[in-house]
């Protein structure tokens, strides 16, 4: 046994006899061998033990459910699941539990959020043809992390995760797992990020073009079948130096802590945000999901405030938007969730910067049911794409002209059971190097005004903007 100054004790004879059950059993059946070990892990930040899991590894994910109830920092690969096309989450789901079927676990706790969880997301439209921004951020991709930290109830949980091939060995099997000691190192601190790190910055489209696109499918929203188009646009920043995702992810942290954070690093490029949008959550055959559309500003004194939440809700074209969401979620949850399906009462979520309108729902499944098959049936909902959902894709497809490659797509978890939950990548920006793209959209329904989804639009970039130092 071996006692290091973080406090993190491995059982290394315990871990060693299952990597070499593993191995037989990976050369026995000729088939990779899911092996996975959980421990009790030291008070140690999710978020350092993401940042010094680049000296290890390109690959790197996180994420955190509001007010950090659940944190899982995930540091390189011991398996990947990737998909394309329109089969993407049935086939992440059933090659997952495949790998899950014949695993080896060594988990005494039992405890929601540890052991084999793959961590990734999909992109927003499988259809439309991939550009070289979104390079290595496929149409689905799922990580299993070699190594997780979570934190879940206040205690701290650590995951080693091995795949074994009949290829591999004992020692280089042992070799890569014990490299985890080298992410407690250090004295546990993330760096401040230096204020005012953009140089530069650009809308794109520019912001008249963008508005005369909205201009023209508001025209074509008008009389016609659709109700509802939803149109996003990007804005790209210059940094004076290159972008450290941890650093962005605990600015993030302390402004935006009632959201989903996510990051998802590959090499030079990461993807990451908060966001306020759960798509949807599966727990113990308990259904969650979230109905947000229909924005407006804060206030800036709390009378000012209350009398905007009053105007939002309100407003017909704002009930308009929203209600489509909410028609969608049910109608697509009821066909797994029968009658078992119940609707809350609508409020407002405010935000730091932006109020929305806000329908939670709740349901149950069938056991048996997993997470992906439900953001399968979710994706896009109209929050993110519009109604009906196959011309508004369309439609977006046409005009909207970008690859919004994983925004407003699905970015979540999964575990061994099925379980997990996904959000809406919203709120979000693709980083890499010294360069960031943010991309914002709003939902376009008749009677929309070109101007007011603008300065919507600004509203939304901001928390990403101003944590990369652009500003409040
Ligand atoms: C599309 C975004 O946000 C979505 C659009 C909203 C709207 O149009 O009112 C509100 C919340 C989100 O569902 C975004 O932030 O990029």
């Amino acid at each position: 046994m071996m006692i290091l100054d973080t406090a993190i004790t491995i059982q290394e004879h315990r871990l060693a006899s299952l990597l070499a059950e593993g191995v037989r059993q990976a050369r026995e059946r000729n088939r990779p061998v899911l092996v996975s070990t959980v421990l009790r892990a030291p008070q140690y930040d999710p978020l350092v033990f993401f940042d010094h899991g680049a000296r290890l590894a390109d690959e790197r994910v996180f994420w955190s459910s509001p007010s950090g109830d659940m944190v899982l920092a995930g540091v390189d690969r011991a398996w990947d699941i990737s998909a394309s096309g329109s089969t993407r989450f049935t086939h992440i789901a059933t090659a997952w539990a495949e790998l899950c079927g014949g695993a080896l676990l060594d988990d005494p706790f039992g405890m929601m959020g540890t052991g084999p969880i793959l961590m990734g997301g999909f992109s927003f439209d499988p259809l439309r043809p991939p550009t070289e921004l979104w390079a290595g951020f496929p149409d689905g991709l799922m990580l299993l992390p070699r190594f997780l930290l979570t934190r879940a109830d206040g205690a701290n949980w650590l995951t080693i995760n091995s795949v074994i091939t009949p290829e591999s060995t004992l020692a280089a099997e042992t070799e890569k797992a014990q490299r985890v000691y080298e992410l407690f190192d250090g004295d546990g601190e993330l760096a401040p990020m230096a204020p005012g790190t953009i140089r530069q910055a650009e809308d794109v489209p520019e912001a008249a073009a963008w508005q005369e696109i909205v201009r023209e499918v508001e025209r074509n929203l008008r009389g016609g079948e659709l109700g509802k188009v939803v149109l996003a646009r990007q804005y790209r920043v210059q940094g004076r130096t290159v972008f450290n995702p941890a650093r962005v992810l605990n600015r993030l942290r302390v402004q935006y802590n009632d959201c989903f954070l996510f990051a998802v690093a590959r090499g030079e490029r990461c993807f990451l945000g908060a966001s306020p949008e759960r798509l949807v959550r599966l727990r113990h055959e308990n259904v969650r999901a979230t109905c947000l559309a229909g924005s407006i500003a804060r206030g800036a004194t709390p009378e000012e405030d209350a009398q905007l939440g009053e105007e939002l809700l309100a407003s017909a074209k704002d009930r308009a938007e929203h209600e489509f969401v909410v028609r969608a979620i049910c109608d697509n949850l009821a066909e797994v969730c029968g009658g078992r399906l119940s609707t809350g009462p609508l409020s407002l979520m405010k935000l730091r910067n932006i109020q929305h309108l806000f329908t939670p729902i709740v349901g149950r499944v069938s056991r048996g049911r997993n997470i992906l098959d439900l953001v399968e049936r979710l994706h896009p909902t109209p929050a993110m794409g519009g109604t009906p959902r196959e011309p508004a894709m369309a439609m977006i497809r046409e005009y909207e002209g970008m690859d919004r490659g994983w925004y407003a797509a699905p970015v979540g978890w999964i575990d061994a059971r099925g379980e997990g939950e996904f959000a809406v990548a919203i709120r979000s920006a693709l980083l890499r190097g010294s360069q960031a793209v943010l991309f914002a959209g709003c939902g376009i329904v008749a009677g929309s005004d070109p101007a007011r989804e603008y300065a919507e639009s600004c509203l939304k970039l901001r928390p990403m903007l101003s944590v990369l130092g652009g500003g409040a």
